[in-house]
């Protein structure tokens, strides 16, 4: 792995020669979040997205951590879902559940999907109201700057055209400032019907990893983390700033190879 320097405040960017290297970090990165979590405040509120993020996570279903990590003080959320059943092969939730819920002993009481009989608008409406429960016990931290909960970890995934957690460039989604959950029907990616967390409550998280892999999303990467000429544009994942928070990003190889400074780290 190698640190990339950054001097612009777009967090921490970890380079991986291949993707075994990445999920072994990975695993490591989120299991010492949970240990610090678990220590200061006796709960890990995590928020999980869709697509290659989940299998990244594998490494976590098997040794040390099995033995190490405190599986039932973990609380599992969606940054983002797809308005589908939960049997539904789009499903985020059935993603997770197969890939790694289901391998791990997570109280199942603590797993918090969107209830999938509601419309999206619905769906979310629920999900903020379930949240909004889980801060006013605690389980999920509140932010001291900003009206919104404060996620432990979000995990994110990046698509090649700069959205994060179903927050797609140019929408509408991205100015919301109020709510905490919201919703959209019309996701360039399919399936169309989605609820996603908002901006605010990305950047109120004390941890926000998003992990990119594939030459396909290079462009996308540079887009996001580099120095920016003017005119060039804002992808959603460029507006990941933490107020207080962390951001690492977790790229391989062909995601980092247009970073200004990667030719040097590569030789
Ligand atoms: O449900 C979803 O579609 C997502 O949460 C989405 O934001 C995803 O994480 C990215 O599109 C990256 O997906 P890949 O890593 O599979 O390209």
């Amino acid at each position: 792995m190698a640190l990339l320097e950054s001097n612009n405040n777009r967090g921490e960017v970890r380079i991986y020669e291949n993707l075994d290297e990445l999920s072994t970090d990975l695993a490591d990165y989120i299991a010492e979040l949970s240990e610090a979590s678990v220590k200061e405040r006796g709960f890990f509120a995590i928020a999980l997205s869709g697509g290659s993020v989940i299998s990244l996570m594998r490494n976590l279903c098997g040794a040390p951590y099995n033995k190490t990590v405190d599986w039932s003080k973990w609380y599992i959320f969606w940054a983002d879902e797809r308005v589908v059943a939960k049997n539904h092969v789009d499903s985020n939730y059935k993603l997770a559940k197969d890939h790694l819920l289901s391998k791990l002993p997570i109280v199942p009481s603590h797993v918090h999907s969107i209830n999938d009989s509601l419309t999206a608008e619905e769906a979310a409406n629920e999900y903020e109201f379930v949240i909004r429960q889980l801060v006013r016990t605690r389980v999920v931290n509140v932010s001291e700057v900003s009206d919104c909960p404060k996620f432990d970890l979000i995990l994110l995934g990046m698509g090649p055209d700069g959205h994060v957690a179903s927050l797609f460039p140019n929408h509408s989604v991205l100015e919301e400032k109020n709510e905490w959950v919201t919703f959209i029907t019309t996701s360039p990616k399919p399936p169309p019907e989605r609820i996603t967390f908002t901006l605010p409550v990305i950047n109120s998280a004390a941890n926000v990893a998003v992990v990119v892999t594939g030459g396909g999303k290079a462009e996308a990467s540079r887009l996001a983390i580099d120095d920016l000429g003017p005119g060039s544009p804002v992808l959603p994942a460029r507006m990941i700033e933490p107020t207080v928070g962390k951001l690492v990003w977790f790229l391989d190889n062909q995601a980092a190879s247009k970073l200004k400074g990667f030719s040097q780290f590569s030789k």
